[in-house]
């Protein structure tokens, strides 16, 4: 059954006198990746920054499972199940996998004042969720993140967002700089995120990529949203390019902008 699950409306975001967003509102559902598409400057970043409460609104609301929410600071944003991963997602090259996995949440054994913490138990968990986004390879999860690719730099922030029960995940540009086999292994890991029952928002200058793995397309330009529906089984790269640059709309006129 679809349900909404984030749902943000009317947001207007104005850095001094730039209008970065304009009334925008959309609506992401359970179990739903929904690819965001958008020239420079269109106000994607700016969207996911106000949904994930990294930077205030002017104007809006946002509202989680049909509960309007504050999204004052990236803590709030987690604690509604909102979780953002960026490029260089705040992984420590010097820490080991297990470590990265937990970082700020690591479990604890022994008596308070006493405690440590729990290597074994991190280090078992690390091991399933490794396998869980398809890292098959036997990479300890005590290998340092400073040795492993980009790729699977990104696989392991994927599946932090995955353990701690985010409903939302959030991946900005997140195949950038890797390569073919990076990518395509990145791609399985957002499957992997709806298949086991979260929702995505997925960012990308390569359209390709995204057709491979959302189920929605929507498209910014110029602060607002102009297309929130775009079936990637129905239309073509060409079509969404040209939603993106805005010649559909010449095209309508009939206008000749050669
Ligand atoms: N911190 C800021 N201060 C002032 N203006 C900003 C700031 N961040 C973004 N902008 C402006 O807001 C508008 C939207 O930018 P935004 O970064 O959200 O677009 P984008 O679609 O993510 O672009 P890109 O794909 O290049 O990252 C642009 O005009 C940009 O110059």
């Amino acid at each position: 059954m679809i349900q909404e699950l984030v749902r943000m409306q009317n947001i207007n975001k104005y850095y001094g006198r730039i209008h970065a967003l304009r009334d925008v509102s959309l609506t992401v559902n359970t179990h739903e990746v929904v690819g965001l598409l958008g020239d420079n400057g269109a106000g994607k970043s700016t969207l996911i920054k106000v949904l994930s409460g990294a930077v205030p609104m002017t104007s809006g609301q946002i509202y989680v499972k049909g509960k309007e929410v504050q999204m004052k600071s990236t803590t709030d944003a987690i604690a509604n199940g909102i979780e953002t991963i960026y490029q260089d997602s705040a992984l420590v090259p010097q820490l080991s996998i297990a470590r990265n996995l937990f970082l700020g949440r690591e479990p604890v054994k022994g008596a308070r004042l006493f405690n440590r913490l729990d290597h074994d138990a991190m280090n078992e968990v690390a091991r399933t969720l490794l396998k869980r986004v398809g890292i098959t390879k036997d990479i300890p999860p005590t290998t340092p993140i400073g040795a492993l690719s980009g790729g699977e730099r990104q696989a392991v922030a994927i599946a932090r967002a995955m353990h701690f029960e985010s409903n939302l995940i959030i991946l900005d540009e997140p195949t950038n700089n890797l390569g073919v086999a990076e990518t395509q292994g990145v791609l399985r890991f957002v499957r992997e995120v709806r298949d086991t029952g979260h929702s995505c928002i997925f960012i990308a200058h390569n359209i390709h990529h995204v057709f491979q793995v959302v189920d929605r397309i929507v498209v910014m330009r110029g602060g607002k949203i102009v297309a929130d529906n775009i079936d990637p089984k129905k239309s073509t790269i060409e079509e969404v390019e040209r939603v993106i640059t805005g010649e559909h709309l010449i095209e309508a006129l009939g206008l000749d902008h050669g």
